[in-house]
């Protein structure tokens, strides 16, 4: 086939075989860009050594290479494209470092949101609810990681008690928060601590308190945000997110706010701030 296109200034525009030619190209030097890729993989773990499961994850140093991607990032391909096709590779590259596997709670766009992160190489299960997938994380000892709604409504304060357990929030997702993008739900990943020594932007806190209001205010006084609250046995629970440069002397200062009757039950996890873009 010999297709031409239309005439231009600049002589007769690239036949349709041409252009397949560049494209077959281009694919062929991603496709050996990807294999050299993975030959680093064993390297990275003896580097690492991250010879046992979920031992891989850095998730600040993927948030790092997102923000690198969003920051070259020119064109029409859309940027989320670019995410998903990195998602998939990173995902398996830590599953080939360190096998994984991934539980969801119910509902499809978690796992729409959790797919679209974790690709199709990792091995996918549905929790029956947010408990399940807790315990489903902790059984697994480092292999199994959990995505969940930060307010699922009906599964009450699910975040009070994650330390106690040794599970943690690790990141947030969306990655890229831009309006109308695909996979827009709001979802947190929990994992048992990881071996990374990154530090999040926003420490998540586990609160409870009498007064709602005075609470609500006391965290935002001091530059954290409300992400989560439930009532139980007649008090606010609460989930609020710090920006790590407020320092703990601030945190503990909440239980002494009058009227609010705070009792800070602890830090259970954290995550990096999403790359905030305008719509596409
Ligand atoms: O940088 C690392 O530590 C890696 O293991 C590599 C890699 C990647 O494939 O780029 C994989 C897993 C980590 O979560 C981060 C990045």
């Amino acid at each position: 086939m010999n297709e031409t296109g239309p005439q231009n200034d600049i002589g007769p525009a690239p036949t349709l075989d041409e252009l397949r030619q560049r494209i077959d190209n281009i694919d062929e030097t991603i496709h050996r860009q990807l294999i050299e890729r993975s030959e680093i993989v064993e390297a990275l773990i003896a580097v690492k050594r991250t010879d046992k499961p979920g031992a891989a994850f850095r998730p600040g140093r993927e948030v790092d290479m997102m923000r690198r991607l969003v920051g070259r990032h020119r064109g029409i391909l859309p940027i989320t494209t670019v995410e998903h096709l990195w998602r998939e590779i990173i995902a398996t590259f830590t599953h080939m470092q360190a096998p994984y596997e991934v539980v969801v709670a119910p509902g499809a766009e978690l796992r729409d949101v959790a797919r679209f992160y974790f690709g199709f190489t990792v091995d996918f299960s549905e929790g029956s609810d947010v408990e399940a997938v807790k315990a489903k994380v902790k059984a697994g000892n480092g292999s199994v990681l959990g995505v969940v709604s930060p307010d699922a409504l009906d599964a009450g304060a699910w975040w009070r008690d994650l330390s106690k357990d040794g599970v943690q929030v690790i990141s947030r997702l969306p990655v890229i928060a831009q309006a109308g993008r695909p996979v827009e739900t709001d979802a947190f990943v929990l994992s048992m601590p990881l071996m990374d020594t990154s530090v999040p932007d926003m420490r998540l806190i586990a609160l409870s308190a009498e007064g709602k209001d005075e609470a609500e205010k006391a965290i935002t006084d001091i530059g954290g945000v409300v992400f989560a609250e439930a009532i139980e046995a007649d008090r606010h629970e609460i989930l609020a997110a710090m920006p790590f440069s407020v320092a703990d002397v601030e945190i503990e200062s909440l239980s002494k706010v009058e009227g609010a009757d705070i009792i800070l039950h602890g830090e259970v996890g954290g995550y990096w701030a999403p790359i905030f873009l305008p719509s596409a």
